[in-house]
């Protein structure tokens, strides 16, 4: 048995299926995103108080489509299918899905009673909701009434409330959605009687016994610190439960910015008390990274390399370890695999997919279904300084990904200076706290200027900012001109080889943070 209530949400490959989580920990219940393959034996055993089906790109009738096993709606869990997951419920329960009448964006919802699924709604206002769909249902399986329409949509939701089986045709998990929330909190409180009760706290709780349970009483284990607020969270976890059987190891890859390998050991052994050892491996990663220009072949290159190095330093220092653990999120899982469901890969970041097949470890990983902000939470409630807390994130593939195309020596440094620089200027002007993440990238190419009366044909830097609450979606920074403008002749005055400096107004999507 589980000390909290869960909700288990089936991904069928939205947009949006991290945004469904998010909203159910917002109400203070656990909740996790699987892939729609889970069995019934599967989500028995799971123990889910409610079960949320996500929307996705697939239409019913489709040929080898992602479904459901019929099973799952026979449990006696309540259910919720939103768009997808609802034509799902619609289609297995006997009722047909109709297709062409696509609705995008906002649409206005009348419900036809204030209660259940719809409690504290108004049957006489309309509400604004927000879709995104190309196929709908006219009429809901038997056994099933019509909760609410829009004028164009008969059926805007449908249950079952015998069997605690709804669908909605629109997304209550978007912002929208102005009374989203409320369908959400009515289906897990009014319909699921989940209780609020998961905190930071009983997180942390949770968490140390989980990995009690997977390490063992003997086994020895080692931690990939970086000093980046992931690592550090999953290090004090993992040491709280398992104490000095953890030895943690910091990789210097070459790849690290100005001065930050100092940094980070003499933070860590003031306040962390944990075995630290750090390791120089800048040759074997660069080694690795010579001739290789594709972004996803330096992300994989990176990733084996880490593995390499983990694996001989626990050699090397005797610890016997067989467990590593990580700080991977939830965010890396999702842009980096398919979640064994339909979502398509953006980039592999190195501690998931750039992981070889045959490791020599058992990964732990306590951090892999949060979010960010979460992990930030966490680390508070664990009493974490402020100064691995507040830290931008930092991948673990550091500037072999900002030094656009084939990574050199002499570019890393100049990155590494015009970096210095640039992160120095925002701490200066007082915006770091503001910013989600700040960085410069250094480009393929180079331009001409004109310095001292002579020509240069030297290299661009483009400086990136990015506000955003989780690194799922990011906005550019609207960074003062006065800032821009001294960072600016600060890099091409002080920067040997750099003549030029552009700013970054992407946003994500649909760019991504990082340029690689
Ligand atoms: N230089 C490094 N040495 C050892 N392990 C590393 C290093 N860089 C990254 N890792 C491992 O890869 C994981 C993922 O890196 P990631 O950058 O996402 O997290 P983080 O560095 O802990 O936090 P942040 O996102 O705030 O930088 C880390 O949690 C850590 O386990
Ligand atoms: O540890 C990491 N290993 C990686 O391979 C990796 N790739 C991206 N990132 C970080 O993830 C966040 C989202 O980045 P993107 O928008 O570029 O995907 C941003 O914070 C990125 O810095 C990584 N972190
Ligand atoms: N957003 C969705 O779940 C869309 C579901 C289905 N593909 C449709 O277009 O109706
Ligand atoms: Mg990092």
């Amino acid at each position: 048995m589980h000390d909290h209530d869960r909700v288990l949400i089936l991904d069928f490959g939205s947009q949006y299926t991290q945004l469904i989580a998010r909203r159910i920990r917002e109400e203070r219940v656990y909740c996790e995103i699987h892939p729609p393959t889970r069995d019934v034996e599967w989500v028995r055993e799971w123990g889910a108080s409610g079960i949320i089906l996500s929307g996705g790109p697939s239409s019913v009738y489709d040929e080898g489509v992602p479904t459901l096993d019929p099973a799952i709606l026979e449990l006696g869990v309540p259910i919720l299918g939103i768009c997808y997951g609802m034509q799902l419920v619609a289609h297995l329960g006997g009722a047909k899905v109709e297709r062409g009448k696509r609705e995008y964006g906002r649409a206005g919802l009348r419900v036809v009673e204030a209660s259940g699924l719809f409690d504290g709604f108004d049957p006489a206002e309309e509400s604004q909701i927000w879709c995104s769909h190309g196929d709908h249902v006219d009429t809901p399986p038997p056994g099933f009434r019509v909760l609410a329409s829009t004028s164009s949509l008969p059926v805007a939701a449908f249950g079952n409330e015998d069997l605690g089986i709804y669908g909605v045709q629109f997304h209550p998990e978007v912002a929208h959605s102005v009374r989203g929330e409320e369908v959400l909190s009515n289906f897990l409180f009014s319909i699921c009687h989940c209780s609020p009760s998961w905190t930071a706290g009983a997180f942390i709780d949770e968490s140390v016994a989980r990995i009690r349970a997977q390490v063992g009483d003997e086994a020895a284990v080692i931690c990939g610190l970086s000093g980046g607020v992931d690592s550090s969270v999953a290090a004090t976890l993992v040491h709280r439960a398992v104490g000095d059987r953890l030895t943690c190891i910091f990789v210097d890859n070459g790849l690290l910015r100005k001065g930050e390998r100092e940094g980070v050991e003499r933070t860590f052994r003031k306040h962390m008390g944990i075995r630290l050892v750090v390791v120089d491996a800048a040759d074997r990663f660069l080694d690795a990274l010579e001739g290789v220009e594709d972004p996803e072949q330096k992300r994989k290159a990176i990733g084996g390399v880490f593995i390499d190095v983990f694996n001989q330093t626990a050699i090397d220092e005797g610890t016997g370890a067989t467990f590593l653990v990580q700080g991977t999120l939830y965010p890396d899982v999702i842009e980096s695999v398919s979640a064994g469901g339909p979502s398509v890969t953006i980039k592999t970041h190195h501690n998931v997919g750039g992981l070889p097949d045959d490791m020599p470890f058992d990964l732990v990983e306590p951090l892999r279904e949060l979010f960010k902000d979460e992990v930030r939470q966490v680390g508070r409630e664990l009493g974490l300084p402020e100064e691995f807390i507040g830290r931008h994130p930092f991948p673990g593939p550091g500037l072999g990904i900002r030094v656009l195309g084939e990574v050199h020596r002499e570019r890393l440094d100049t990155l590494r200076e015009a970096d210095a620089i640039y992160l120095e200027e925002i701490r200066e002007a007082g915006l770091y706290d503001e910013i989600w993440q700040a960085f410069a990238v250094l480009l393929p190419v180079r331009s001409v200027g004109v310095m001292g009366d002579a020509r240069t044909y030297d290299h661009v830097v483009a400086l990136r900012a990015v506000t955003s609450r989780d690194g799922m979606t990011a906005d550019w920074y609207p960074m003062p001109h006065e800032v821009l403008s001294r960072i600016s002749t600060r890099i091409i005055n002080e920067v040997d080889g750099v003549n030029r400096v552009a700013y970054d107004i992407s946003s994500k999507p649909p760019a991504t943070i990082e340029w690689e």
